[in-house]
């Protein structure tokens, strides 16, 4: 690392942190007013203490009282004025200060909610969440007092030395002689804590990373049914220990620091002393008051350079948190509105989806994952797509919502590119039925809801009747308002699959993407989701991954993908017909049609009856 390469960095973070404190502009010309008075006022005892010695205290013919009475009875008001004002100005710069952190917290969140799925499934969930929540809380403290500390620094910095020179100008220059050698102190001590930050916080990172991967329910399981909860330990202890040995290297780069500082500032009165006896002995007039004086004044002169010293400090190792929040910030989003973008018509019978010779390639992946696929959707259609694993079909799914763009070709709906329709309009169009039915720890009521904000509490039921779920949410004690879980508290994977689709049914979407979960469900779980995803197929356009017999043999088209590409397009009945790739699938997977969905506990066979498999404990119940 150059050393222009960090002023350059600072210098232009610089930059960008000012604008933060824009839409504040009138709060922070208070704020300096006020830091202008309280720094300022002061000087005014010091300067007081050399007329209280030389004109009231010892003055030939004794005290002069009432010149000191009301000398003291100044100097007594003085702080007090002054630590009211310090009040008024504390409270207006923490204010400012929060303010700011909303708003960058707002900044970086929303950003964050802009970026495309690419970004998430490329970063770690931790890594994410540690920015937001470490990064951020760690300039907390710059934000919200370092600059109110340096500006209030400079002014008591530099009204001193006025002070100063009044009083005595050869004892300034003693003084002011070791103050060049702290700033020297300061860009060293400085630049090493910031190295030392910036690695202590990717390595709170790495651990949030690594809990946060590793003690998720899902992370957990894994774990366990490995064994592998020691090298997780191990692994988690490797970076505790990295993050230990940071931490007090941190803390001891500033201490040794602050010890220097201290030796400075002890030696420096001792030297002003012995320049006043010179001084003096050279028949310079200095009086008593000017040396006590003087004295005073130097704390004034030495605790702002200590305190500049220890700011600029933290605001060094700050910076390389805030390089890490604009780092996020600079992150262009790739998914946006294009600025003409349309809203899809709102025609109830609309639906229809046209996938037109697309391309699609991953990021960094060897190859396309998309070679040139062709299909519609008329509206009201049920579109299955089936094929090997890998084949591409959740790729697909993924472009027609416009979670990621095509390389090649078009996605269109009624007519319209998918890139040029706000993704506002897309969202309300489309629902999307992912395999993992994701819920949040909320209640079961807000979770159906968050198919459409706002929906009354009737809509909500409705919704859930139609997904046969409304009767299973009414045994439990607390009906809609129980509390589903990350676990899904009490709910079977059957149930919260079923949670999912009434969600879906809300939204109410004219096309619905539907990822037929393979995940093992008994078979009595299996036939109530199974009923569900009927109402909720309906009458919308609907493009399914399809896992079951009904969805696929009930398909009008079955578009038959393998390595990028539709190999086989045409009805159930036609494919058979062909003997190709499909009707290789439908003899491996449904057993020639006789089985309609395999289950751990048994198969659901296609005319409705159940073949159990001899009983296999622990299996049954939740899924
Ligand atoms: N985020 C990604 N980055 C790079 N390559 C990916 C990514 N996601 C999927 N792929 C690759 O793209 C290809 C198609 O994957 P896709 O998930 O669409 O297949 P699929 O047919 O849905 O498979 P399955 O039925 O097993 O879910 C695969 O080769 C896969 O490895």
């Amino acid at each position: 690392m150059t050393t222009a390469g960090p002023a350059r960095l600072n210098r232009d973070i610089g930059r960008r942190i000012v604008p933060l404190f824009r839409p504040y502009r009138v709060q922070v010309a208070v704020v300096v007013g006020l830091i202008m008075v309280t720094s300022t006022i002061g000087i005014i005892n010091p300067l007081l203490i050399e007329a209280v010695f030389n004109k009231a205290l010892f003055v030939p013919g004794g005290p002069n009282i009432r010149l000191l009475v009301i000398l003291v009875t100044i100097m007594a008001i003085v702080p007090i004025v002054n630590g009211a004002i310090g009040i008024l100005q504390t409270y207006q710069t923490t204010r400012v200060g929060q303010l700011v952190m909303r708003d960058l917290r707002d900044r970086l969140y929303s950003h964050l909610q802009t970026l495309s799925l690419a970004f998430f499934t490329g970063t770690k969930t931790g890594e994410i969440q540690s920015r937001l929540a470490n990064d951020v809380g760690g300039v907390q403290s710059v934000v919200t007092t370092a600059a109110s500390t340096i500006l209030a620094n400079i002014v008591i910095f530099a009204s001193t030395v006025v002070a100063m020179i009044i009083l005595s100008w050869q004892l300034t220059i003693v003084a002011l002689v070791t103050v060049p050698v702290f700033f020297w102190l300061t860009r060293l001590v400085g630049e090493r804590r910031r190295r030392v930050a910036r690695s202590t916080q990717e390595s709170l990172a790495a651990m949030s990373a690594l809990s946060e991967e590793t003690l998720s329910v899902s992370g957990v399981l894994l774990a366990k049914v490995f064994g592998n909860q020691a090298r997780d330990t191990a692994r988690y202890h490797e970076e505790n220990q990295r993050q230990a040995g940071l931490q007090v290297r941190q803390q001891m780069i500033g201490q040794g620091f602050f010890t220097i500082v201290q030796v400075f500032l002890s030696i420096t009165p001792a030297a002003v002393y012995l320049v006043a006896g010179l001084l003096l002995t050279r028949g310079t007039g200095i009086s008593a008051g000017t040396v006590v004086a003087f004295t005073t004044l130097q704390t004034r002169l030495y605790f702002p350079i200590g305190q500049l010293l220890q700011v600029s400090v933290e605001l060094r190792s700050s910076l390389a948190l805030f390089d890490r929040i604009f780092e996020y910030l600079d992150v262009v989003p790739d998914i946006v509105d294009a600025p003409d973008a349309v809203d899809l018509p709102a025609i109830g019978s609309g639906g229809r989806v046209a996938v037109r010779e697309v391309f699609f390639h991953y990021p960094g992946a060897p190859q396309d994952a998309l070679k040139g696929i062709s299909f519609e959707a008329d509206p009201g259609q049920l579109v299955a797509l089936v094929g090997p694993s890998g084949a591409g079909k959740t790729t697909i799914s993924y472009l027609i919502p416009r979670l990621y763009d095509v390389t090649g070709g078009s996605v269109r709906i009624d007519g319209a590119d998918v890139r040029d329709v706000r993704q506002s309009s897309l969202a309300a169009a489309i629902g999307f039925v992912t395999q993992e039915s994701y819920l949040f720890h909320d209640s079961i009521l807000a979770n159906i809801q968050y198919g459409r904000p706002g929906a009354s509490r009737a809509d909500v039921e409705q919704a859930a009747r139609e997904a046969y779920i409304h009767d299973r949410i009414m045994e439990f004690p607390d009906g809609y308002d129980t509390i589903v879980g990350e676990r899904g508290y009490r709910l079977s994977g059957g149930e919260k699959q079923r949670l999912a689709i009434a969600r879906v049914l809300l939204h109410d979407p004219r096309i619905l993407i539907l990822d037929e979960a393979t995940s093992a469900l008994d078979t009595a779980s299996e036939r109530e989701v199974q009923k569900a995803l009927d109402s909720l197929m309906g009458s919308r356009t609907t493009i399914a991954i399809a896992h079951r017999l009904s969805t696929i043999v009930n398909a009008d088209v079955i578009n038959v993908i393998d390595g990028g590409r539709v190999v086989e397009s045409g009805t159930h009945r036609s494919l058979l017909r062909d003997g190709g790739l499909y009707s290789s699938l439908y003899q491996e997977q449904f057993d020639g049609g006789k089985v309609q969905w395999r289950c751990p506990d048994g198969d659901v066979m296609a005319d409705g009856t159940v073949r159990h498999r001899q009983p296999q404990a622990g299996i049954t119940g939740a899924g």
